[in-house]
């Protein structure tokens, strides 16, 4: 943007408060590269009020909870960018913007937080401006889904369940809700590692073997049809061709993980670009046998991976988003 239309940008409201709420999403979930993807019942929340320059700082930015002391405080962090360059796609700016974070959904881990924190920055940046300067909720997957680059991890993040995407002609893309079966119950073994989605996406191949693509498909049309009302095929539905492999190098704590909770039977997979591991139990009795079966792992293995085991329900509810007016307790939901 050159410094005239900088300019020519409109002031949003001061003292204005939103909440936003945002569940943490898991690409892939096996075979579904780069197409499917699965909430949790894990969420980060936001709080964005617009200030008035002229009584304070432009910018204030508090972080609890998750890489509390590693995000940046300033314009680089990801959730300001994300809401200037909105405001700035609808011709506005933020006058003075305070953000308050709490974040659970662990870093560099592979449940999304950078969706989350895309999500939550447009979601934000959208109630701010005038209702009629809004976008409606298919044009907010679409800019979602163009800032993050993931639309796996965007859309179950803004709608909740498991979703289908796929890249139209056009560039844009499209998305299916798929509800979960009630008894499906995850469990993330989070390692202490990090590994950037960027770092793991540079280990995929160029191209793929045609059988490996025709199995993969076989499989990823399977997790579909299981997950939501065939739960006891999940393991084979989970089955991957396509990325885990390539991936295994950067983890091999999780690649061991995994095949070992594979040749118990229960469905292991990569959680997006890693290093995680979920499992998704068809029932809560299988969950504990797959907490148990960690614990194994984790007490037979000197893997130092410091695993630590989460079992959140499937976030069956997407974004929330709130709007407060003046200072009262009184709130729209609009999202
Ligand atoms: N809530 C957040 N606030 C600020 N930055 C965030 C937030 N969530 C994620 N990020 C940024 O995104 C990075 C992680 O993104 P990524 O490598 O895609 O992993 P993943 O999305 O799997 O957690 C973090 O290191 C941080 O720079
Ligand atoms: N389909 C993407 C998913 C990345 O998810 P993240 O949570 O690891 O950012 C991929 O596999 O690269």
């Amino acid at each position: 943007m050159t410094t005239g239309e900088r300019a020519r940008l409109r002031p949003v409201a001061t003292g204005q408060r939103v909440r936003v709420s945002v569940p943490a999403t898991v690409g892939n979930v096996g075979p579904g590269f780069d197409c499917i993807g699965l909430a949790l019942d894990l969420r980060d929340e936001l709080t964005v009020i617009t200030t008035d320059p002229g009584a304070g700082p432009a910018l204030t930015v508090r972080v609890a909870g998750e890489a509390g002391q590693d995000v940046p405080r300033d314009e680089t962090h990801l959730v300001v960018r994300t809401i200037r360059r909105t405001l700035e796609r609808a011709g506005y700016r933020a006058p003075g913007l305070h953000l308050d974070a709490v974040n659970v959904i662990p870093h560099g881990r592979g449940l999304g937080s950078s969706a989350a924190a895309i999500v939550s920055g447009v979601l934000a940046a959208n109630a701010l401006l005038p209702p009629d300067a809004r976008a409606d909720g298919e044009e907010t997957f679409q800019w979602c889904s163009r800032l993050e680059g993931h639309p796996d991890n965007v859309a179950p993040a803004l709608f909740g369940s498991l979703v289908v995407t796929w890249a139209r002609d056009d560039g844009t893309f499209g998305h299916a809700v798929v509800p979960v079966a009630p008894s499906i119950s995850p469990v993330m073994a989070v390692p202490a590692m990090e590994l950037s989605t960027e770092v793991s996406r540079g280990l995929l191949p160029s191209s793929v073997p045609h059988a490996h693509a025709a199995a993969n498909a076989g499989r990823a049309a399977l997790l579909v049809h299981a997950i939501g009302s065939a739960p006891e095929l999940l393991a084979p539905a989970t089955r991957d061709y396509l990325h885990q492999d390539a991936r295994a190098g950067a983890m091999p704590a999780s690649a061991e993980l995994l095949r070992t909770l594979r040749e118990q039977g229960f469905a292991a997979v990569i959680s997006g670009a890693g290093p995680s591991v979920l499992t998704l139990a068809v029932d809560p009795v299988q969950r504990d046998a797959v907490v148990r079966a960690i614990g194994r792992h984790r007490d037979e293995t000197a893997d130092g991976a410091r695993w630590t085991v989460r079992t959140p329900a499937v976030g069956r509810e997407g974004a929330r988003m709130e709007e407060h007016r003046g200072s009262s307790d009184i709130s729209t939901i609009i999202w």
